[in-house]
């Protein structure tokens, strides 16, 4: 043990030069700056900062951030907030002579645009490097306490300065099962994970295991199979329908209560991506008009590394013949008919949504019929709604009128100043998160540390890692190098236990070998390559699996809407939206929790319950914000509030509807007070369309067309998602 890491008595250590030009260090006493409490230092050392090898910084690491300063001349104090970072790995050059150790810190900082102003996360590098004797082994343990030491602050574990830093510290690995959907958003789906998400992944020590879905309904199916508790979470890479099928899986099980517990993690692979939209719009990701999947991946990977998932409510809907579990909406009318006649412009990613709307105007519907819901008592949604929009409006001027911040220590205190002035929606309790960690995974071995930095090509545009792949060579304690571990485990066939596993690319985790390295990655997602075209899979839909109330409302379509417009064939390459829903006559569908609130269908409804009549031109029940990327319907809708915002639209004209529209897509869906239209906050609701002509959607999936009604339960389901501690 070091002295020199133990400061919690002021006592640190300093550079000085030996006599043989060889850095060492002295024990010297400290002086807290002015408002600095030293106790709040968990390491402190005097290194320097590749690849600028002459000029020594004093480096700081607290529970907020790493903090380095030069020692020597003018003073220029430099912060990486912990909030920002998602990983650290060790490091050693390239050369045999270089006994330096190197430890790499990975953060995403905000920055603001020059041109647009908008803020948006990008890569930051930081290398520093330990050189305190010739040894380089010493310079190695060095190296690694203060990895061990980062990223149990990024656990959130509780250290301190006195804190003995060993490898048993470190959290267990977290693994994760990603389901990729080949066909969703415009077919970019795996593209986008392997070239925006490993890298990211990798640098924040997450394992995972990949899955392609081969057909409409494979995902729930393997949901409704899947050992759950070996892994940490699910990643949906696609949009909303892939996280339909993994709820509706997950719930069609005997174990639901636990099963759903499971926390799903969201990349944007699909055209909507509604729920990815919201969540980043909760935790105020700056992701509309920013790099989607670099924010939705900084997300994934704070949430997991820091062991936090979010409660999510879902809905309980009911129709005549089925029951499903709906996360986003339910919708009749207006949005169904855009979402559903928007299917044949897929190739145009979410701007699709933009054509279908103004089609949907030029032929505006009615759908008469009641509408019944059980309001929550003390809620006024409208108001609500009201209050959230402006609130918004105050903090998205506030972010434009900040100046571009010309230094590093400028943007965090920018970024502070917005962190303060965030609106009461996003500051919500860090204690509803819970740990999400694997339940069976052994901790990770005390000789696992290291690094793939070497190997890995730049990764993010405008990082240029080439010239550090030149200087650094990966580290491990057994010896072994990296790749030759990983080709020993991937020609083994070496899997996590399950079929399912065959790209599993960390392998071994009770080994004590790391075999995580770049090689590894890429033969894993080459091999799943080949397991695609070998298997020469095509888009598939299920139309056999669908169940009668699939069918039926196809017949109903027919009739009502101009079928061919809306190119539901079973030929597209898209989906069919004939959903897995459980068949009614199976055991599944007694799974979940009951409905307490709701009679069953056809009876008439208990007291407390409003019902209105009319022509409906929209009817809309929201759980999240976000209906897709551009549209915020229901900006004070919360993941676990445990309510639904009842938004409706009788009798309006045209150019009513394109006024509702146009503020929707601009997030002020709460300045709309037509006569004829409503937001009411409830707890269940009920839909009696008239007639047999129409189309309803739950999270953009075509349902029964019928009566249906419909439950909220609070916090059944759990989000990867992240908050800092400190807002
Ligand atoms: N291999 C596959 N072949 C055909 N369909 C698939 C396959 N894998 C998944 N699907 C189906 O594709 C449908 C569409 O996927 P998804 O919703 O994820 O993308 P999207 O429709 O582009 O996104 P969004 O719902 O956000 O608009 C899903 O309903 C899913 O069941």
């Amino acid at each position: 043990m070091t002295s020199g890491h133990m400061i919690g008595d002021n006592v640190v250590r300093k550079p000085h030069a030996s006599r043989r030009g060889i850095e060492r260090t002295k024990h010297v006493y400290v002086r807290p700056r002015e408002g600095e409490i030293m106790s709040d230092v968990i390491l402190q050392d005097d290194l320097t900062v590749f690849p600028h090898s002459k000029t020594a910084y004093r480096v700081q690491l607290t529970r907020e951030h790493i903090q380095y300063a030069r020692t020597q001349g003018k003073p220029r104090e430099r912060r990486i907030l912990l909030s920002d970072v998602v990983g650290c790995h060790c490091l050693r050059g390239r050369h045999e002579s270089d006994s330096a150790a190197y430890f790499c810190i990975y953060a995403y900082p905000l920055r603001k645009k020059v041109i647009t102003g908008d803020w948006t996360r990008h890569r930051v590098c930081t290398t520093f490097r330990v050189k305190t004797t010739d040894d380089h082994s010493e310079n190695h343990a060095q190296a690694e306490r203060w990895r061990i030491a980062v990223k149990c602050l990024l656990a959130r574990h509780s250290i301190g300065p006195q804190t003995a830093l060993e490898a048993r510290l470190l959290p267990p690995s977290p693994r994760l099962l990603i389901l990729i959907n080949p066909f969703g958003g415009q077919g970019k789906a795996q593209q986008i994970f392997r070239e925006r998400v490993v890298s990211m992944l990798g640098e924040s020590d997450i394992s995972f295991n990949m899955v392609v879905t081969e057909r409409s309904g494979h995902a729930h199916d393997l949901m409704r199979d899947l050992e759950v508790s070996q892994w940490s979470g699910v990643v949906v890479v696609s949009g909303d329908g892939l996280i339909y099928e993994v709820i509706n899986g997950l719930m069609d099980r005997p174990d639901w209560e636990e099963a759903i517990k499971m926390p799903i993690g969201l990349i944007p692979g699909g055209t909507g991506n509604a729920l990815c939209c919201s969540v980043n719009y909760l935790l105020d990701e700056p992701f509309e008009s920013a790099d989607q999947v670099l924010h939705s991946t900084f997300v994934l990977c704070k949430s997991v590394v820091s062991g936090s998932s979010y409660p999510m409510d879902l809905v309980s809907v009911q129709t005549k013949s089925s029951r499903i579990f709906s996360f986003l909406h339910i919708s009749w009318g207006f949005i169904s008919d855009i979402d559903i006649g928007s299917e044949k412009y897929r190739y145009l990613g979410d701007a699709r949504f933009f054509v279908g709307l103004v089609q949907r105007l030029f032929d505006l519907r009615k759908y008469p019929g009641h509408v019944s819901y059980l309001p929550v008592k003390g809620v006024d949604g409208r108001a609500l709604v009201h209050q959230i929009t402006e609130k918004r409006k105050q903090w998205e001027n506030l972010k434009q009128s900040l100046h571009r911040p010309r230094s590093l220590s400028q943007r965090n205190g920018e970024r502070e100043r917005l962190r303060s002035a965030r609106p009461a929606q996003f500051t919500r309790s860090v204690s509803m998160m819970e740990g999400s960690r694997p339940r069976n995974l052994p901790p990770r071995s005390a000789s696992v540390s290291q690094s793939f930095y070497s190997d890995l090509e730049p990764q993010t545009p405008g990082v240029d890692t080439a010239k550090e792949a030149a200087l650094f060579n990966e580290q491990t304690d057994s010896g072994i190098p990296t790749s030759e571990r990983m080709e020993e485990n991937m020609t083994n066939g070496h899997s996590t236990g399950d079929d399912l596993h065959a790209n599993d690319w960390r392998g071994d985790e009770t080994s004590g070998n790391e075999v995580f390295s770049p090689h590894s990655l890429h033969a894993a997602v080459d091999s799943q390559d080949a397991l695609v075209s070998n298997a020469n899979i095509r888009p598939q839909h299920n139309h056999s699996n669908g169940s009668a109330a699939n069918s039926q409302s196809g017949d109903s379509m027919d009739s009502a809407i101009d079928v061919s417009a809306m190119d539901l064939s079973a030929d597209s390459p898209t989906r069919a939206h004939s959903h897995t829903m459980p068949n009614p006559d199976s055991e599944a569908r007694r799974h979940g929790p009951v409905d307490a609130l709701l009679p069953p269908l056809g009876q008439p409804l208990p007291d407390g319950w409003v019902t209105v009549e009319g022509d409906f031109n929209l009817v809309m029940a929201l759980n999240v914000p976000h209906i897709s990327t551009g549209f915020n319907m229901s900006p004070a809708s919360q993941l676990d509030d445990g309510m639904m915002f009842l938004m409706y639209a009788m009798n309006t004209t045209r150019s009513e509807m394109s006024n509702i529209s146009f503020k929707a897509s601009q997030g002020r869906i709460g300045e709309v007070e037509q006569a004829g239209t409503d937001v009411i906050a409830v707890h269940a609701f009920r839909l009696e369309p008239q007639g047999d002509k129409g189309l309803i959607t739950a999270d953009g999936e075509v349902i029964e067309y019928g009566p249906l009604q419909a439950q909220v339960h609070r916090s059944l389901a759990r989000v990867l998602m992240w908050k800092p501690v400190e807002i």
